[in-house]
């Protein structure tokens, strides 16, 4: 895997802006929004989240709803097709489904049936991974699919919240660790 770019990782930290008790008591919440406000900073950071993955992947899937945000552009920057991975009751054909707990309620995520073919190397796209359980359950559901999932690629992880534990044998990768 590539080396970690700190250069990128504080540019990232800078943009970050911590909110407490959001969406409710203690949870510090780390909005993105100043981050892919800002296009050289947006465009480093999907650069930076595709980098390692160039040829190896035949589909990235992200996450409702911040992780469309980097999903679709690493997609683009990979030259591969994009997976709305979409909660509960959204998509429109048949889907499949896993529920599971994040760092603040549950929830359930949902894909189309026919999204990948079977075999297909999937990347699992977000902006956070807190306790890990929405990466978890998007691995779980690809591999419902028959899909191999690569890898699960953020921009920040929350290492306090485990959540790279809860994802033993994956390739997690975070272009900022907090
Ligand atoms: O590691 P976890 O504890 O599972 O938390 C991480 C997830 O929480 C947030 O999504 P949220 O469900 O709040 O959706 P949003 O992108 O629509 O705000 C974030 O975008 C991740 O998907
Ligand atoms: N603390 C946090 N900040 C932003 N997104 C999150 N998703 C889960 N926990 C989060």
């Amino acid at each position: 895997m590539s080396e970690p770019d700190e250069e990128l990782a504080a540019r990232i930290t800078a943009s970050l802006r911590d909110i407490p008790d959001f969406p409710e008591p203690g949870v510090l919440f780390k909005d993105i929004t100043p981050l892919i406000g800002d296009g050289a900073l947006l465009t480093q950071t999907v650069t930076g989240l595709a980098r390692p993955w160039h040829g190896r992947v035949d589909a990235v899937a992200g996450l409702e709803a911040r992780g469309f945000v980097f999903g679709a552009a690493v997609a683009v920057a990979l030259g591969v097709g994009f997976v709305p991975v979409r909660k509960a009751g959204k998509l429109p054909a048949d889907a499949v489904g896993v529920d599971y707990a994040l760092e603040y309620g549950t929830a359930r995520i949902e894909a189309h049936a026919d999204a990948v073919p079977a075999g297909a190397r999937v990347l699992v796209v977000d902006d956070v991974l807190a306790t890990g359980g929405t990466a978890a359950a998007a691995c779980r559901l690809f591999e419902q699919l028959q899909a191999e999932v690569v890898g699960v690629d953020v921009v920040i992880e929350l290492a306090a919240l485990g959540g790279r534990e809860r994802l033993p044998e994956r390739a997690v990768r975070a272009l900022l660790t907090v």
